[in-house]
C-alpha cells in the first residue's frame, strides 16, 4: 500500500468514526479541559439542549453547572493525564418547564483522553434506574411476605406442573418436607385420586389464558389428613413476555381451615344436596360443563353413569318416608365410597344418582359401575325400620360417542339407564352408538 492508499484507507477509517459517534445511542461529546464543546452528537445534543440557559451549547460546565457545579474543579484537579475522571455519575436534571416539567436522570462519564482533550458519554438512566427501583421493592416486598406469612405457601411450578421451589411454609401447611415436596407436581397437595394429570395441566393452561386459575376444595397433608384450602396459579411471566425455562409458574396454597367462614359454608351449601350431602344436580351440571369444555379443548375420555333405585317405591310404601331417606343416604356414601375423588358424585333427582367420571372410557366405566353395583347390593342400608337391601340399576354413555355435546351424553346414559330397568334391574347397561340395543349389558 503506498503512501496515498493509505491516507484514503486513513481516511475511510477516520469517515466510518465519525459516523458512529452520530449514530451511537449514547450522548458523546468531545470537550476542551476548560469545557468547549469541540463536537457533540445527536444524542448528547438532544440531553444537553434542554439544560441550556441561552439556547447555545458551547460549553459543557456551563450547561451542567446547576447540576453538577464540581465538574470543572474534578477535571483540575487530582485526575491523571489520561484515563476515566468519572464514572457514571448520575445527575438528576429537570426538563421542560411548568407543569410539562420532568425529573429525568443523567448517567454522565468524563473521560481524558490528553491534557487538552476529554470525552463525555452521557446516557439517559431514568427508567432503567426505575426500574432497579421497582425490582429492589419488589424483592423486598417478597422477602417480607415470604419470610412473615404464615399461613400461606408460595411454590414455583415448572412447566408441567413439577415443583421447582417452595418457601418455608411449606412443611407449616402441608406437612411436607421440602425433599418430600422436591420433584413432584402439584398433585400432591390433593387428596389421592382427587386430581388426575390432565387436570393438572388444565389449571395450569387455564392460568396462562386467563391469568390465574383458582381451586377451592380439599386438600391432603402428608399425614393424610384433609384440610380445606385454596390453590391460585399464575403464570410467571418474566418482563418482556416468554417463559423462562424451569420457573414457570407462582402457586399459592393457602389452609382456610380457619377462615372457614359463612362464605364457604354458604358455597358448599349452594352444591350439596340437603339429604345426602353429596353433590346437587346443579354442581353436577356445572361440573359436567366445565369438564366438557376440558375434553372440547384438549380431548381425553369422559364418561357418565347415571344410577337410579330400583324399585324404591315400594320402600316407600312398606318401610316409610325416612327409611326410604336412610336408603338414599345409603346409596350416596357408598357411592361417595367407591369412586375416585376426582369423580363428580351427585344426587340428580329424588331416587337418580349421577357420577361423572373424568379421563375414563365407556369400559372404564362400565367396570366401575359394575363394582358399584354388587357392592350395593351386598351391603343393606341400616334404616329405623331395619337393614334394608337395596339395588340400583345403570346407564353408561361416553363422550367419544357423543360429539362433545353434553345434553347427547346425558340422554344417551338415560337411554342406557332405561335398557337396565328394562331388562330386570339391577344391572349396567351402555348403548354402543352403532347398536340401537342394549349392548354392554350385564346381568
Ligand atoms: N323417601 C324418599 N322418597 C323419594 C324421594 N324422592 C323421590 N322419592 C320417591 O321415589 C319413588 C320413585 O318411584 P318410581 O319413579 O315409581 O320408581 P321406582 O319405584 O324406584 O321403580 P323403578 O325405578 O322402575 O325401579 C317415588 O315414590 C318418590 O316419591 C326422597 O327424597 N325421599
Amino acid at each position: 500500500m503506498d503512501a496515498r492508499e493509505a491516507l484514503q484507507q486513513l481516511e475511510r477509517e477516520h469517515q466510518a468514526l465519525l459516523q458512529f459517534v452520530y449514530l451511537a445511542p449514547v450522548g458523546l461529546v468531545q470537550v476542551r479541559s476548560d469545557g468547549e464543546i469541540v463536537m457533540v452528537n445527536p444524542t448528547a445534543a438532544q440531553l444537553l439542549m434542554p439544560l441550556s440557559r441561552d439556547g447555545t451549547l458551547d460549553n459543557l460546565f456551563t450547561a451542567l453547572r446547576e447540576v453538577a457545579p464540581d465538574l470543572q474543579d474534578l477535571l483540575d484537579t487530582g485526575t491523571p493525564a489520561s484515563g476515566v475522571v468519572c464514572d457514571g455519575r448520575q445527575l438528576p436534571v429537570q426538563i421542560g418547564q411548568g407543569t410539562r416539567s420532568e425529573a429525568r436522570l443523567l448517567s454522565f462519564s468524563l473521560i481524558r483522553i490528553d491534557t487538552e482533550h476529554c470525552m463525555v458519554l452521557l446516557q439517559d438512566v431514568t427508567e432503567q434506574v426505575r426500574r432497579e427501583h421497582r425490582l429492589r421493592q419488589q424483592e423486598a416486598w417478597l422477602g417480607a411476605i415470604l419470610s412473615g406469612v404464615t399461613d400461606y405457601a408460595l411454590v414455583t411450578l415448572d412447566p408441567g406442573g413439577g415443583v421447582v421451589e417452595w418457601n418455608d411454609s411449606i412443611q407449616r401447611i402441608s406437612g411436607f418436607s421440602p425433599e418430600a415436596v422436591h420433584g413432584q407436581t402439584l398433585a400432591l397437595f390433593y387428596p389421592p385420586d382427587s386430581i388426575t394429570p390432565e387436570r393438572v395441566l388444565d389449571h395450569l393452561r387455564e392460568a396462562d389464558q386467563s391469568g390465574c386459575s383458582l381451586d377451592e376444595g380439599w386438600r391432603a397433608r402428608a399425614d393424610g389428613t384433609r384440610y380445606w384450602g385454596s390453590m391460585l396459579i399464575t403464570p410467571l411471566r418474566p418482563a418482556g413476555g416468554g417463559r423462562t425455562a424451569d420457573a414457570a409458574y407462582c402457586l399459592i396454597l393457602r389452609d382456610l381451615s380457619d377462615h372457614r367462614d359463612t362464605a364457604v359454608e354458604v358455597r358448599q351449601a349452594a352444591v350439596c344436596d340437603y339429604l345426602t350431602g353429596i353433590h346437587n344436580r346443579r354442581a353436577f351440571f356445572e361440573a359436567a360443563e366445565r369438564e366438557t369444555r376440558r375434553v372440547k379443548q384438549r380431548p381425553r375420555p369422559l364418561s357418565v353413569v347415571l344410577f337410579d333405585a330400583d324399585h324404591f317405591k315400594r320402600i316407600n310404601d312398606s318401610l316409610g318416608h325416612p327409611a326410604g331417606d336412610a336408603v338414599l343416604c345409603h346409596i350416596a356414601s357408598t357411592l361417595r365410597a367407591s369412586f375416585r375423588e376426582v369423580d363428580v358424585v351427585a344426587r340428580i333427582g329424588g331416587e337418580e344418582f349421577a357420577v361423572l367420571l373424568p379421563s375414563t372410557d365407556l369400559q372404564g366405566a362400565h367396570t366401575v359401575a359394575e363394582r358399584f353395583c354388587r357392592k350395593l347390593a351386598a351391603s343393606p342400608a341400616s334404616t329405623a325400620a331395619g337393614e334394608v337391601v337395596c339395588t340400583v340399576s345403570a346407564g353408561i354413555a361416553t363422550m367419544a360417542d357423543c360429539g362433545g355435546d353434553l345434553n347427547t351424553l346425558m340422554q344417551r346414559a338415560d337411554q342406557a339407564l332405561y335398557a337396565a330397568k328394562a331388562a330386570g334391574r339391577n344391572r349396567v347397561c351402555g348403548l354402543a352408538p352403532e347398536l340401537p340395543d342394549e349392548s354392554l349389558a350385564s346381568p
